[in-house]
């Protein structure tokens, strides 16, 4: 749901600029005027369905009227009352519109990537409950800043396609310098916080990845469609940042879920590049598929990415970052994943499309759900050592070894244990 599903949902409709109050009440109320004289386009229905998102319908235009009205009727209800319920209602206005210029749901997915890089960036040493939480808040708030700034980039874009014409920009209902500063304030107090609270490295990440998706990707979507190899490498760099703000460092280790993003943005950019496809020829964007009519092309690349994420699961047991139940879990995911591009290949009809892109929707979080399950801590290895009889010499050695190799066994101790006690023991460690 990266791309697309982030879907402008709230409507403009602030029906009330006959009822505006007193200016003097309001001193937004030029922006208000604007808002309020824009003449509402049909909501997007189709962009909704099309991504599997139910819209829950503002109330916002409801509170607005109902506050702005209150303002205007101050001989019968007081002028304070109406002043506070005014302000309300502007400020929850406001709030609709950060939230949709943040593209708030996409910036919390990119939040859970870069808090799972966190806790796998942890290692050894215990969670920092205080370290994880600014970690997310920055990537957050530079997150956000990143997706206002793509769509002050993108007004007359937006403005020309069903999904997104009722964002905060194109619809009048917040000004561009209003919008700029939201932005700036957004990614500057996301970089502080990430540069003090955590460290230079994460900060800059960060901010690289906010000027990598502001001011390369944007335009470049105008461009050419290898945007889309650029929108993935924006996309995989989160979990980096957080690793980087637990460690301080990056290691080997610490590619894999950014590779498994990369990877799975592809078939999942593939399937709605085919969806929208339309709607992209209006906003002027050079989609893979614009230039691929029979989809043949964008199948194959969406299926040639699905394979390049199979040996992932292994990698990480490999290098000593999972059990090797992930390993197994992982795979199976990824053929499933596969198994719906080998299908979209074969049969490039939208119903096919959209299986494949409701594949990628369930991919991502199962995905991190197993790695976050299946992590070797050192402190896993020592607890496996430990069932495993072994001495304490043996087990500190193995305590030294840092995430190294096939410590744990699990699906083959299982097996070996579990239903079948006439097997011999499961060997937890290998000298
Ligand atoms: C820390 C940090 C800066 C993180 C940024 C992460 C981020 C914004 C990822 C989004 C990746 C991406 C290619 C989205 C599609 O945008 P789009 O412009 O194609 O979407 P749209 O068409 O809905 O506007």
């Amino acid at each position: 749901m990266w791309r697309r599903s982030v879907v402008s949902r709230f409507s403009s409709r602030i029906s009330v600029s006959s009822s505006l109050p007193n200016p003097r009440l309001i001193p937004w109320s030029r922006e208000l005027c604007a808002v309020n004289s824009f003449s509402q386009p049909p909501v997007s229905t189709e962009s909704t369905a099309k991504l599997g998102i139910t819209g829950v319908r503002s109330d916002a235009n409801r509170v607005f009227a109902t506050a702005t009205a209150a303002a205007t009727a101050t001989a019968t209800t007081g002028e304070i009352s109406s002043r506070v319920a005014a302000l309300a209602g502007l400020g929850h206005h406001y709030a609709r519109c950060y939230w949709e210029l943040s593209k708030a749901k996409l910036s919390m997915l990119v939040v859970a990537t870069s808090g799972t890089g966190y806790i796998l960036g942890t290692g050894n040493a215990a969670i920092s409950f205080p370290g994880l939480c600014y970690t997310c808040a920055g990537t957050m708030m530079i997150a956000a800043s990143a997706n206002s700034l793509n769509q002050i980039f993108e007004i007359s874009n937006d403005s020309k396609m069903k999904r997104t014409m009722l964002r905060p920009l194109p619809s009048g209902r917040i000004s561009v310098p209003h919008a700029v500063a939201w932005a700036t304030i957004a990614g500057a107090s996301g970089a502080c916080l990430l540069a003090s609270k955590t460290n230079m490295l994460a900060a800059g990440l960060a901010s690289a990845n906010l000027v990598l998706y502001a001011f390369v990707y944007t335009p470049l979507k105008q461009l050419h469609p290898i945007n889309t190899w650029v929108g993935a490498v924006v996309g995989a760099i989160p979990p980096l940042l957080g690793w980087a703000a637990a460690s301080g460092q990056i290691s080997y280790n610490s590619m894999i879920l950014p590779a498994a993003l990369y990877f799975w943005q592809i078939p999942h950019f593939m399937a709605l590049a085919h969806l929208c496809r339309n709607d992209y020829a209006a906003g002027g964007y050079k989609m893979l598929s614009l230039f691929d009519p029979s989809g043949k092309r964008i199948a194959a690349v969406a299926l040639r990415n699905c394979f390049y994420m199979i040996p992932l699961g292994f990698i990480a047991y490999d290098w000593g970052l999972t059990s090797s139940w992930f390993c197994l879990e992982s795979t199976l995911l990824t053929l499933a994943i596969a198994a719906t591009a080998f299908s979209f290949y074969r049969d490039r009809t939208m119903h096919k499309a959209r299986k494949m892109f409701h594949a990628s929707l369930l991919f991502l979080p199962v995905f991190m759900s197993g790695l976050l399950l299946h992590r070797v801590s050192n402190d896993n290895q020592q607890q496996l050592v430990e069932e495993a009889g072994l001495t304490n010499s043996v087990s500190g050695e193995v305590k030294t070894q840092r995430r190294k190799k096939r410590v744990a066994q699990p699906p083959v101790a299982y097996a070996s244990a579990a239903p079948f006690p006439f097997l011999p023991a499961p060997s937890f460690y290998s000298p």
